[in-house]
């Protein structure tokens, strides 16, 4: 492990993208108290900033700034606010080398992937931009000679958004571009581990001419704290958030008192199904992708990979080699594929599936070992069953589990097996199969003979303990709005 500190400064072409204040009401601020937190670099463990630590004082001073910003910015034409979006979008790419370096030193990833997810999440703020243009209303035939019958859409309000440390940039953008493209007020508390992301974030939206207070960063090493000056504060009338199932029910809850308006992006544990009518390489490639894409930390990630009892000798002696492909190491290196897991509890829950596999008779094909630090072996694992950990907990790490099935009706069935509901992938080429297991598989999301699904284009959530509602696509934008009906006795 690469033991030199993390000099991310000497590693930016614009070193101002290196925020560690808050961006509150639209001024770069520290803390009442001058509290700060520190961020670390998952791959050398230095500590890379010392970010500022808000309190709920400070949050609830955004949350009005954004509320009066609000005025200004929903009164804005449509293509006023699309036009500025579209600058901070086009910011993003021309920094977009940069901001992969500060995501990658706080969270990890390769600087490949980083790349990929400041484009992903940048496609986020110039589609919204287009779509703040589609905010269309309607005209209802009247129920009576003198009634005109209209129906006008509006922005919610201030929005509030938590967001979790796999993707930094993405899942902000995700919420920040339609609810700033409806018209709202948005403050964003970023995980602890990943706040450098969020803030360079900022910095670009300034440059790009967001009002001051439209658009807020609040970090913060207090997450429940904050969480309660969400569902508290009377200014806030929509809460979004992306993380774990039991957090998102720990936000419902709360946000029952004031009946606020919620979305929920949350845990997932997706079934990856191969048939034995399946093209192995082509369900081999999905397989990494899908399993190993941010060291297997994503909510979308296949957790369990069934194989029809035909094909699993040859697909898990497939799988084994490619994975051992990968190189484990700091996702600045040259030729990294995998990076570390955020934190030790992470390499803690990879080692507690694999041992309790091991523990009801399953075998390690490849890997199965934490190495130096927080990294960990790619590991395939054969022989698992239905009641082994992995079957039913999300590992978020670089596991991929085999089971073995003999009919369709088997592995739809234990597909389902799951309180959660998000992404479900398979393999097959006959046609009434692939029609019959789309249509049976309980999840928001269906990939069919490809590993990755996630676009901006498409509606991205979960049902069940999954989540609630959708973001990216022409339905993104939904949440953010009311619909106010109007009724006028000519
Ligand atoms: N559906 C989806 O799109 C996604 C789902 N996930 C799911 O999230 C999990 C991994 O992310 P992880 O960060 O561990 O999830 P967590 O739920 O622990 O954290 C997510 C965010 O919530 C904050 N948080 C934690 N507890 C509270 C609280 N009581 N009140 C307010 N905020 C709180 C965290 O702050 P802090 O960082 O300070 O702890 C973080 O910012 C996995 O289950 C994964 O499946 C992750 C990404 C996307
Ligand atoms: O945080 C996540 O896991 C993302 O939602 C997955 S994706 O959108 O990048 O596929």
């Amino acid at each position: 492990m690469n033991k030199h500190a993390t000099d991310l400064k000497m590693l930016l072409k614009d070193p101002s993208l290196l925020e560690t204040r808050a961006y509150v009401a639209g001024e770069w601020v520290e803390a009442d108290d001058k509290a700060t937190f520190d961020v670390v670099n998952p791959a050398r463990g230095d500590v890379i900033a010392q970010v500022t630590d808000l309190g709920r004082a400070e949050v609830a001073r955004a949350i009005a700034a954004a509320a009066e910003a609000m005025k200004g910015w929903s009164a804005r034409t449509a293509k006023e606010r699309a036009q500025i979006m579209r600058k901070w979008f086009d910011l993003m790419m021309e920094n977009q080398e940069d901001l992969a370096k500060i995501l990658t030193a706080e969270m990890g990833k390769p600087l490949a992937e980083a790349k990929g997810e400041i484009a992903y999440g940048a496609s986020f703020i110039e589609w919204f931009g287009e779509e703040a243009k589609r905010i269309y209303g309607e005209t209802i035939p009247g129920h009576l000679p003198d009634k005109r019958l209209t129906v006008i859409r509006q922005p919610i309000g201030v929005v509030a958004s938590i967001t979790p440390w796999n993707f930094p940039n993405a899942m902000i953008t995700r919420k920040c571009a339609p609810a700033l493209a409806a018209g709202c007020g948005f403050v964003g508390r970023p995980a602890s581990e990943t706040p450098l992301s969020a803030l360079a974030m900022a910095v670009l939206a300034e440059r790009a001419g967001l009002p001051k207070g439209i658009f807020s960063i609040v970090p913060s090493g207090k997450a429940s704290d904050i969480g309660k000056e969400f569902c508290e504060n009377p200014l806030i009338r929509k809460l979004t958030f992306t993380g774990s199932t039991q957090t998102g029910r720990i936000l419902l809850r709360q946000a029952a008192d004031q009946v606020l308006k919620c979305s929920m992006e949350l845990g997932g544990n997706a079934p990856f199904i191969v048939f034995d009518d399946a093209d192995l390489d082509t369900a081999v490639e999905g397989a990494m992708a899908s399993k190993f894409r941010n060291n297997g930390q994503t909510c979308v990630c296949a957790n369990r990979i069934y194989v029809q009892s035909g094909v699993y000798d040859a697909f898990a002696e497939k799988l084994a080699a490619a994975v051992e492909k990968l190189k484990v190491g700091d996702g600045l290196a040259e030729g990294v594929t995998t990076g570390p897991l955020i934190s030790e509890k992470a390499v803690e829950k990879v080692q507690d599936h694999i041992r309790d596999a091991l523990d009801g008779g399953a075998q390690v094909l490849t890997g199965g070992k934490a190495m130096e630090g927080l990294f960990f072996e790619p590991t395939v694992v054969t022989g698992i069953t239905q009641s082994m950990k992995v079957a039913t907990e999300e590992t978020f790490g670089p596991l991929a589990p085999l089971f073995r099935f003999e009919t369709e009706e088997e592995a739809v069935a234990h597909a389902n097996d799951t309180i959660f509901g998000l992404a479900a992938y398979f393999y097959a080429r006959d046609i009434g199969r692939v029609t019959r297991v789309q249509e049976a598989l309980e999840y928001g999301i269906v990939g069919v003979n490809t590993g990755i699904i996630s676009t901006e284009v498409a509606p991205f959530g979960g049902v069940k303990q999954s989540g609630l509602g959708r973001e990216g696509s022409r339905h993104g934008i939904e949440d953010y709005l009311e619909m106010k009906y109007i009724c006028l006795s000519i």
